[in-house]
């Protein structure tokens, strides 16, 4: 792993906190929180973006794999943050099936 992308996760979600906080107007992420669907926007996403994802795969679309991959975790850390829990749950679970 490059230096430049080792931390890029946590980066995310410190950035993603951020915008929950602050809400700048311009921000994709503030509308996240603040859409009139409420959760179902990002919910939404996630159906859209696995769906993606899927096709990705099945086509062996390794460069769009990789992009929908990025998309669907950008929503779910937005998900999580919108719960009130941190990249770190995440973390926990999946050491706990080490
Ligand atoms: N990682 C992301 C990220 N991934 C996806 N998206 C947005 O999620 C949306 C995806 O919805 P769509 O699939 O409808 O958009 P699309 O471009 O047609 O989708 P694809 O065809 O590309 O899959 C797009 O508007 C993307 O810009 C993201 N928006 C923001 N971030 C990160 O969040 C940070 C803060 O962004 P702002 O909140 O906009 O300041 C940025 O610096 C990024 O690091």
């Amino acid at each position: 792993m490059s230096d430049d992308t080792g931390d890029v996760i946590d980066e995310l979600f410190t950035v993603i906190e951020d915008r929950k906080t602050n809400l700048p107007e311009d921000s994709y992420t503030a509308s996240l929180f603040t859409h009139e669907k409420g959760e179902n926007a990002v919910l939404e996403k996630l159906g859209e973006e696995t769906t993606e994802l899927i096709l990705a795969a099945k086509d062996n679309d390794t460069e769009e794999l990789a992009h929908e991959s990025a998309d669907i975790v950008y929503h779910l850390l937005v998900l999580l943050s919108m719960k009130e829990m941190d990249v770190d749950d995440l973390r926990t679970e999946l050491a706990k099936r080490r």
